[in-house]
């Protein structure tokens, strides 16, 4: 059974369909990225995800229930990107009573342990720093030791040492078995911290793999070289080709596999190959071919 099913879900505000047709499927375990644009969707599949807003057709299931029925059962755990904390209330307070919503939470020490609270425990949620207050709001989120954990642009208000905390404390957690879907538009946190991207554009998957898959499905290496007055005939029926492009008197050839590409170019053209570069593949390369299409 799957941790996570949309068959066919659609959104609609008013005019706009802001999710259009969504089938995904998330086996138990993984750790899964929405990646996708500003106004791809993804605040509002999460929103629906959680029960928060309805869909207006197809259907939403978390582990083989509907998504109010999990969260009773305490199967699902969120980090919003809205939230604020009760500035009177300590941290061990807050995460306390938190906890005590739930039917079997974890100890209060392994929570505070695991989003790196233990020394601040006895500090007021108003005194905190904007890092450490995310930090609170990550041991909310696992307080109920959910199956599941989603989490809609988590880092959005974290310095690069804060973030990179935060997905340690993130994997320590999914280690343990559990499912984490998150939504984010930074494409390298996406290619580091999941084992899926799942990329999303006006409402529609646009691509769905590893970030490996998704580099590689649209050509995201180049050949180039210098082209002067040679001719372009040919160049796109070379192996591995996908397209070819002129810029200030270089050819680019955008290339599934350069090492084919380039034994080609010497052994089967009568080119003089010049000034050779070959570029790697690039995830944002990628990321902007595969959301401009759409
Ligand atoms: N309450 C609303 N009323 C009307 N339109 C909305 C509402 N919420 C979202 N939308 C529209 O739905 C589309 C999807 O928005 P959504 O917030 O789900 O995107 P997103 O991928 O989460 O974007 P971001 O990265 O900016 O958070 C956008 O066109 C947005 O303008």
């Amino acid at each position: 059974m799957n941790a996570i099913s949309f068959s066919q879900v659609t959104r609609a505000y008013g005019d706009v369909l802001a999710v259009d047709g969504l089938d995904l499927g998330i086996p138990p375990g993984r750790t899964v990225a929405l990646l996708g644009p500003n106004g791809a969707g993804k605040s509002t599949s999460i929103n629906m995800l959680l029960g928060l807003l309805r869909p207006t057709s197809g259907q939403i299931k978390i582990f083989g229930e509907t998504p109010e029925r999990a969260i009773a059962r305490g199967d699902v755990g969120a980090m919003l990107q809205e939230g604020t904390l009760i500035p009177e209330l300590t941290v061990a307070e807050t995460v306390g009573f938190v906890r005590s919503l739930y039917p079997d939470p974890l100890p209060l020490d392994e929570i505070l342990r695991m989003a790196e609270l233990t020394d601040l425990a006895g500090r007021r949620a108003g005194r905190l720093s904007g890092g450490q207050t995310q930090r609170v709001r990550f041991a909310l989120a696992i307080a109920g030791a959910p199956r599941l954990l989603i989490l809609d642009e988590p880092t959005a208000a974290m310095d690069v040492e804060s973030r990179r905390a935060f997905w340690d404390n993130i994997r320590a957690y999914a280690a343990q078995g559990r499912t984490v879907l998150f939504a984010t538009h930074y494409l390298e946190e996406a290619d580091e911290n999941s084992d899926r991207v799942v990329v999303i554009a006006r409402g529609r998957i646009v691509a769905d793999g590893t970030a490996a898959e998704i580099k590689a499905g649209v050509g995201g290496q180049t050949v180039s070289f210098t082209l002067g007055t040679q001719s372009v005939a040919g160049l796109d029926a070379l192996p591995g080709v996908i397209a070819v492009e002129i810029t200030s008197g270089r050819a680019v050839l955008r290339t599934s596999d350069p090492d084919v590409t380039v034994d080609a170019l010497y052994r089967k053209t009568t080119l003089d190959v010049r000034g050779l570069e070959i570029a790697g593949a690039d995830l944002e390369d990628a990321f902007l071919a595969l959301t401009q299409e759409s």
